[in-house]
């Protein structure tokens, strides 16, 4: 396949108050990366109208979103003072170009936004993010069809990963949606070389159905959090997807 295996801890599911230790902590256990959530939040009102008001969508009426609240570039900025490790950055946000000058002044790594929100300006933020040092990534929700992502990973000036949603983006701990799969084989069938993330309910019970589809970049945060050993789930993960290479 020519793509090697990244293992990222989702430090959604950490212990906010101590990310620093945290973070040493899944290092130590083996991690590559350690992927980190930048949510917006979403409330009622907001949920009307991304709901109710589809048609104005591209007039900018969805305010945020997910419906969560997590953190943000100073809290990235503080981690970076404790840890070297690559910082990939999830940007589930109604308007990425906002963050990218934030993000990367923070020292985050991996800048991934959604194409859903990013129809008219992704050549512009691949540009900006690739111009502040991070590596640009593309993710999509699972109702999106994965031809949207095509020109991303097509175009002269590409995004680096494309990161598939293996749950509706806003909190740890759903369930694996094994139906993405197909967008992971398709995307791997196409692009040997891309790297493709997957997100939402990976573990050691799912990550079969992800690794042979052909992800080879796994955010995991309840089953390696949650585990009594978290070396061993995250050895595992990358066993896998070795494995299925
Ligand atoms: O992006 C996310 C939610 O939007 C999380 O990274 C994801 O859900 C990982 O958590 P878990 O492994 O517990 O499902």
């Amino acid at each position: 396949m020519g793509v090697t295996a990244k293992i990222a801890p989702s430090m959604l599911s950490s212990d906010f108050a101590n990310l620093a230790s945290e973070a040493e902590r899944m290092l130590n256990c083996g991690a590559d990366w350690l992927h980190m959530d930048i949510m917006d939040g979403f409330t009622t009102y907001d949920w009307f109208v991304h709901n109710f008001v589809q048609l104005l969508y591209s007039f900018v009426l969805i305010r945020h979103f997910v419906p969560n609240l997590t953190i943000g570039a100073p809290v990235i900025e503080s981690l970076r003072k404790h840890s070297q490790a690559y910082l990939d950055c999830h940007l589930m946000v109604t308007n990425p170009l906002d963050y990218v000058e934030p993000m990367g002044k923070a020292g985050a790594s991996g800048f991934t936004f959604h194409v859903e929100v990013s129809k008219e300006n992704w050549q512009e933020l691949i540009q900006i993010i690739k111009s502040k040092g991070m590596k640009p990534g593309v993710a999509l929700k699972p109702g999106t069809p994965i031809e949207e992502v095509y020109p991303l990973i097509e175009a002269e000036n590409p995004v680096e990963m494309v990161l598939v949603m293996t749950v509706e983006p806003g909190f740890g701990g759903q369930k694996f949606m094994p139906e993405m799969m197909d967008k992971v084989r398709t995307l791997r069938k196409k692009y040997p070389a891309l790297d493709i993330e997957v997100d939402g309910g990976l573990g050691p019970s799912t990550i079969e159905m992800a690794a042979s589809a052909g992800a080879n970049c796994i955010v995991a945060g309840s089953s390696v959090f949650g585990a009594a050993e978290p070396a061993k789930v995250i050895s595992l993960l990358r066993n896998s997807v070795q494995q299925a290479q």
